[in-house]
């Protein structure tokens, strides 16, 4: 399965490197004064264009906001169609590239292509690519809601 892959070697292709610059700088803007771990996120969108996102912490915990879906929601509330994204990007301080929590994961497969490419890092430089419905096998969707 493409989550278990080794961590890739080879150089990032140059329009998934920027990308992941990208996150890499929304990451420095992170909120996190509780779990002090800093993740940040960059989608892009069918334009070209790029949303940035960072996690967002909360003394309650539970609202915290993780820089996945910071970046997904803002470019909805921008006014871009779901399902029209074209890759993300996501960076965080771990030894193997961070991977998206469920949340997100769920959050991915309502608002992106299935087959879009989610390119994860960490600041080493590590990264490897996963498709949005290989992070989720067997998600719940809106196609299940829908034939009810
Ligand atoms: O993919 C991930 C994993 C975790 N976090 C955030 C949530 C919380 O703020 C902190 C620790 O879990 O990292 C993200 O933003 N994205
Ligand atoms: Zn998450």
């Amino acid at each position: 399965m493409s989550e278990n892959f080794e961590n890739q070697k080879q150089t990032l292709p140059d329009n998934y490197r920027h990308l992941m610059d990208r996150a890499i700088e929304a990451r420095k803007r992170a909120y996190v004064p509780y779990s002090h771990f800093q993740v940040g996120a960059a989608l892009l969108d069918a334009e070209g264009g790029v949303h940035a996102g960072c996690n967002v912490e909360n003394a309650a915990y539970s609202p915290t906001n993780c820089a996945e879906r910071t970046a997904l929601y803002r470019a909805i509330a921008d006014g871009h169609e779901a399902r029209s994204f074209e890759a993300i990007a996501v960076v965080g301080e771990t030894d193997d590239p961070i991977t998206p929590c469920g949340v997100c994961r769920q959050v991915l497969i309502e608002l992106c292509p299935p087959d879009m490419p989610v390119i994860m890092g960490n600041m080493k430089g590590d990264w490897r690519i996963s498709t949005v419905a290989e992070l989720l096998p067997g998600a719940f969707s809106s196609a299940q809601l829908h034939k009810a």
